[in-house]
């Protein structure tokens, strides 16, 4: 397994790329350390795609450099990468038997028979498969498919990296968690460099060690589930991660002070910079309903099981608050205290606040 390092990567698809708009990956720098579980998480059109057929060697980037282990990489075609690659579909044999499919990838590297047998055994046992390995492909249901299909891709213990392209898309929901902590059970077995790419929130923040979130060809932040939650470096993160997201709302700065509709709001420490589009960013986690703070009106109670989401105006702008135990009713006037060392400034999107110590 290798360490992998993005330096300075960029991609335009258009042959004369002018401003940053025109690049389908802006600036990447990064270090994937050896044996790490890693997310590229982000919505569509974010550039996850590119960066994946960046690394597998299926598209030569614009500038910058891929290093495996401190070599360099960008030009090779994917087959000299040593890369194992698992799908949105499984890719298996259908005329194979479940043996014969995880045994191809190292048959076709002309492993001796004895090893195949023994790594074979050893993945369909952490698998839990082992029932199936005499089983014709084609009589399988789709998510043992999908599951033989990610055995193909950890099989081989030479690999530089395996990554995955939303593996589960296919699969039926109800399965879907199964599948999930399998993987991460898988990583924690083989600990080979993985690379997950997902738009679901879910599956990057169970799979992961560290998460990289992207937006608009550019990588907001780097970091572990519980650093994306509880400090989002930009609005983005705060508002795609979390269940409802962050809530980010219109900040008016004056006199050292920041407010909103009107109302003075205390953030979690220093301001950092100037100018520039001012929102402060709260998770409803940490909005709570109190007898005095900001005036709003509920607008809608949601339950949501474990509690409730009470969304309320605050002038003309919507607050959610995660509600535990009673809830007021829709109409009703409440006051919204926003716990301090939990609220926020951005400015054009990037954290502006420091954190007290
Ligand atoms: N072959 C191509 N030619 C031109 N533009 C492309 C090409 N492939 C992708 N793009 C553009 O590059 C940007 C990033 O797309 P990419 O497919 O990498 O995103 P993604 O995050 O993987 O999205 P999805 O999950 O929908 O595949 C998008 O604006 C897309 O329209």
């Amino acid at each position: 397994m290798a360490k992998i390092t993005l330096s300075k990567l960029r991609h335009s698809y258009m042959p004369n790329p002018k401003g940053p708009e025109d690049y389908a990956l802006k600036e990447i720098d990064l270090d994937w350390e050896d044996g790490g579980a890693y997310a590229l998480l982000g919505p569509s059109g974010c550039g996850k795609s590119t960066l994946l057929n960046i690394i597998s060697g299926l598209l030569e980037p614009s500038e910058g450099a891929i290093l495996f282990d401190d070599r360099d990489v960008t030009s090779l075609p994917p087959d000299q990468r040593n890369i194992a690659q698992v799908f949105q579909f499984p890719v298996i044999y259908d005329t194979m038997t479940v043996y014969d499919n995880l045994a191809f990838p190292l048959r076709n590297r002309g492993f001796a028979e004895k090893f195949v047998n023994e790594r074979v055994t050893e993945i369909a046992a952490m698998l839990e498969v082992e029932e199936m390995l005499r089983t014709r492909a084609a009589h399988l249901s789709p998510d043992n498919k999908q599951k033989i299909s990610m055995g193909r891709g950890l099989v081989r213990d030479d690999v530089n990296v395996v990554m995955f392209d939303e593996p589960l898309t296919a699969i039926d929901p109800h399965l879907k968690w199964k599948l999930r902590s399998k993987l991460r059970e898988l990583h924690q077995r083989v600990r080979a460099t993985m690379i997950y790419v997902t738009h679901d929130q879910t599956e990057a923040l169970t799979f992961a060690d560290q998460v990289v979130v992207m937006q608009e060809g550019e990588v907001v932040q780097i970091g572990t589930p519980v650093e994306l939650f509880e400090r989002p470096q930009h609005t983005f993160v705060g508002h795609f991660i979390g269940s409802p997201g962050m809530n980010v709302l219109a900040a008016d700065e004056r006199d050292g002070g920041v407010s909103f509709e009107g109302q003075a709001v205390a953030l979690e420490g220093k301001v950092t910079g100037q100018g520039g589009l001012a929102q402060i960013g709260i998770r409803p986690e940490f909005v709570s309903l109190s007898d005095t703070g900001l005036s709003a009106r509920v607008r809608k109670v949601a339950d949501v099981g474990r509690h409730s989401v009470v969304e309320a105006m605050v002038g003309d702008t919507p607050v959610k608050a995660i509600v535990e135990g009673d809830t007021p009713e829709q109409g009703e006037e409440v006051h919204l205290a926003f716990r301090p060392d939990q609220t926020r400034l951005y400015r054009d999107g990037w954290l502006a606040t420091e954190a007290r110590t």
